[in-house]
């Protein structure tokens, strides 16, 4: 089981400037999987940042399979998750920074989402401290979309695509025991002090009770462009509404309980989180997603996300979305962060394998969720 900090967290990799071309070449395609088939390898190695001799997509996604075994149809990463539909309603406040339609008072758009697990075993058992993910998929104004996977560490372990790539290793439990070997980690570790960094800042945040009451960061920092054309470096987090509970760890029980507890969540009522988008300044770093931006940063209350349904994954749901993290809308473009290009090349890779493989049901039904523990 990926436990925080130990090296199962997704990674990313990185381009910069070439959003719009990627973005406008994306809106019309009708399938959300679709994306997966556009341009991963050429556009991946264009970005100059990763090479064949490092880290290619199918390098990462092999890596992956080595570490968790292969698991057909299932994602590569996040592989236990559920389905959920809501909608997205703006303040108006965004478009102080950014001309994206996502941002524009009075909207209400739809919104396709997928809450998941880190690590590659779709019947993974449930536990606490196992990084939570969710992926997002906005439906905008003439067929724009801006999609975003997220997770609930305040910064990311990894600072390089090889990096990650690595750490993945490092942290691959050796069946013996269970767990990873402590000389690999500690070996990675001095070869990457940012990650020990990092996961200090992971280690000191509490955890939550579950899915609802938890923070999902966008990590990566984006770059926000106004109607004169300026521009400013931003990262955004949703920040739930429901209220939030810091339970021991003997509140942990069950296969699949926080999973559970999230449809009979939902059951009761829709789940909400607030869109925090936060403005860096000269000097906050933009290609480092280990390091967190000073905590007075000015920040934007860009509107709110509603989770009003949970289903189990299925064809043309959640379970066949790419959350390709470099579909963006006309306002939002990438930053420097060399994950960002590495991340979309390997779901696309992960995407790729998995839609051309054989199906099993998704470990978690929701229709067989008890309605009390
Ligand atoms: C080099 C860096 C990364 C790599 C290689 C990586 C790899 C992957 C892969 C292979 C998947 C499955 C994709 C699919 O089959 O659809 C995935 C899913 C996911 N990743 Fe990453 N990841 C990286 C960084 C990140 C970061 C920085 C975040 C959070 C900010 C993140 C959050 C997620 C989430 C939430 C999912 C599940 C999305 C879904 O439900 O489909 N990843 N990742």
């Amino acid at each position: 089981m990926p436990r925080r900090g130990d090296g199962h967290e997704p990674s990313v990799g990185g381009r910069s400037g070439a959003s719009v071309t990627r973005r406008s070449a994306l809106i019309g395609l009708a399938a959300v999987g679709a994306i997966a088939a556009v341009d991963v390898g050429g556009f991946l190695f264009a970005g100059g940042r990763l090479t064949p001799h490092t880290v290619t997509p199918s390098r990462f996604v092999d890596r992956f399979e080595q570490v968790f075994g292969r698991h057909e149809g299932f994602r590569r990463n996040h592989a236990k998750g559920v389905s959920a539909t809501g909608w997205f309603t703006p303040t108006g406040a965004g478009s102080a920074v950014s001309t994206a339609s996502v941002f524009r008072a009075g909207g209400r758009h739809p919104v396709t989402g997928r809450f998941s697990l880190s690590g590659g075993l779709p019947d993974a058992v449930d536990a606490a401290d196992t990084v939570r993910g969710l992926g997002l998929v906005f439906r905008l104004p003439e067929g724009e979309q801006w999609r975003t996977a997220m997770i609930d560490s305040p910064v990311f372990p990894d600072r390089t695509p090889d990096g990650f790539r690595d750490r993945l290793l490092a942290s691959k439990k050796i069946p013996d025991t269970g767990k990873p070997e402590p000389a690999a980690m500690a070996s990675f570790l001095a070869r990457h002090p940012e990650t020990a960094a990092a996961m200090d800042i992971i280690r000191r945040q509490p955890r939550t009770s579950g899915f609802g009451d938890s923070t999902f960061h966008g990590l990566n920092a984006f770059r926000c462009a106004d109607r004169s054309g300026a521009t400013v470096p931003v990262r955004w987090k949703l920040v739930p509404e429901q209220p939030v509970r810091h339970p021991g760890a003997e509140e942990a029980s069950g296969r699949d309980y926080l999973f559970d507890a999230l449809v009979r969540d939902v059951t009761r009522g829709p789940l909400r989180w607030r869109m925090i988008l936060t403005i860096g300044e000269a000097g906050d770093p933009t290609d480092d997603a280990t390091r967190p931006w000073p905590a007075d940063r000015k920040s934007l209350d860009v509107g709110t996300l509603t989770v009003d349904a949970i289903d189990t994954e299925a064809p043309d749901n959640a379970r066949d979305v790419n959350f390709d993290p470099l579909v963006l809308p006309n306002g939002i473009a990438p930053s420097d962060d060399p994950l960002l290009s590495a991340r979309s090349a390997v779901y696309a890779e992960s995407f790729n394998r998995r839609s051309g493989e054989p199906k099993s049901p998704s470990r978690v039904n929701v229709s067989e969720v008890p309605d009390e523990r």
